[in-house]
């Protein structure tokens, strides 16, 4: 029996490859540093809601494993005979987990072990060199660096797909199941078997125009969403002016883009088209708004496809209506959010926006930025001057 072992047990984990993988018939085993996720896991089954095109349907999941980062090091043999492991976490997390798994990984290479891949299954791009280092710190002499070398491989992947819970440790969550997720090539196992999965070239391009297509109009959803009072991001998507908004920040996007990397926007525009759903599938505006620091970034899904247009003469008016609106996203259960708007209060707007963007004082985008966040503030406030 082919197995995978899924780090980090939360949303995208068990809602997404811990579905797929048990279906297939994979021997399954989740690892997680949060005991409520592993107690949860422990205590039953969990159910997601699958949205196909046709409708939805329910899955429950059952035969899988659960191991706590625990000192006695509980998941060896998961790490042992693992055929595939996926990095189901953000990217600021793989660090400690790469920590965490060493032990085992070290274990397999002297025990030489079968070969293995590792999937870093995030939104982040050209993470690639870094994840390997981190792995490679981990071996602990010449010659367990010389098996991971040989026998392992770390891959990237796109995931096009959403999938939510109340939080990492419920065990009901929903998954939207319509496209595949695609893995760069080549891996050491065979995946065939598993639905979902698709092996693909040039991930690594791919990768940068799902982020700056898919989910640029995606955030731009949830933070107009919030600004209007929505919980979900259905309900942000059925308002004719956020659609309006999602439609031109897409349109925009794909105009710089198609100039950067030398794709008619046609093509763009058929790669980004997610089909329909029969059924529409909850998901909330809290989890697409995560961590605005990060997703207001340089190069990350807004700003960085604004600076696109830039360089090629095409003014971002909707893109910077909408890095204003993430700007003035002031959720207080993302600690992200809450530290833009300290950093707002202790530096200014101008400042605040240059810092989080990384795009210079002087540019005329934290300018823009700054001229609608101001609106945005003055019309929350009930003060219309400029
Ligand atoms: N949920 C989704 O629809 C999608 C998620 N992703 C990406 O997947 C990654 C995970 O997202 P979600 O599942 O939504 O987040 P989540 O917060 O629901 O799950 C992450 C899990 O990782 C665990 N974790 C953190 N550090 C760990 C460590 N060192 N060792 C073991 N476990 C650890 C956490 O306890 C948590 O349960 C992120 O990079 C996200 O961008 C990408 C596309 C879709
Ligand atoms: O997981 P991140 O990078 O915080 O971003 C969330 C985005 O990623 C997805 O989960 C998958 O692309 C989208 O549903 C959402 O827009």
């Amino acid at each position: 029996m082919k197995s995978i072992l899924i780090v980090g047990a939360g949303r995208q984990g068990k809602g997404f490859l811990g579905e797929v993988f048990e279906a297939a018939g994979w021997e399954v085993n989740f690892l997680d540093c949060d005991i409520k996720v592993i107690d949860s896991l422990r205590a039953g089954p969990y159910k997601v809601k699958l949205y196909r095109k046709e409708g939805m349907t329910e899955r429950i999941v059952e035969k899988y494993n659960v191991f706590p980062c625990d000192e006695e090091y509980s998941c060896l043999e998961a790490v042992l005979h693992a055929d595939l492991i996926a990095l189901s976490l953000y990217p600021e997390q793989i660090r400690e987990a790469a920590g965490y798994l060493g032990r085992g990984l070290v274990e397999r290479a002297r025990g030489h072990y079968g070969k293995v891949t590792i999937l870093s299954c995030t939104n982040i791009n050209h993470l690639i060199p870094d994840i390997q280092e981190m792995f490679e710190r981990q071996m602990e002499d010449e010659a367990s660096l010389e098996w991971f070398r040989e026998n392992a491989v770390i891959r990237d992947v796109i995931v096009r797909r959403s999938t939510d819970a109340e939080s990492n440790s419920s065990r009901e969550l929903v998954s939207l199941a319509v496209m595949s997720m695609l893995i760069q090539k080549p891996i050491t196992v065979d995946i065939e078997d598993v639905e979902f999965m698709e092996l693909k070239d040039q991930v690594e391009e791919l990768k940068d125009i799902k982020l700056y297509t898919y989910n640029a109009p995606h955030a731009t959803c949830a933070y107009a969403g919030h600004l209007k009072g929505y919980r979900m991001i259905n309900e942000s998507e059925d308002d004719p002016e956020i659609a309006k908004l999602m439609g031109e920040v897409l349109e925009e996007a794909i105009q710089g883009l198609s100039k950067e990397f030398r794709i008619p926007a046609e093509e763009i525009r058929d790669f980004c088209n997610i089909p329909q759903t029969k059924d529409k599938m909850d998901d909330s505006i809290y989890r697409v708004a995560k961590d605005p620091m990060r997703k207001l970034g340089r190069d990350d899904r807004l700003t960085g496809n604004a600076m696109f247009c830039y360089k090629y003469g095409i003014y971002p008016k909707a893109l910077i209506r909408s890095i204003a609106n993430g700007m003035a996203y002031d959720e207080a259960k993302d600690e992200k959010a809450v530290e833009i708007q300290q950093l707002i209060r202790s530096q200014g707007i101008e400042k605040a926006v240059s810092q989080v963007t990384g795009v210079p004082l002087e540019h005329d985008l934290v300018k823009q930025v700054s001229a609608v966040y101001r609106e945005i503030s003055n019309e929350r406030t009930g003060n219309n001057s400029k």
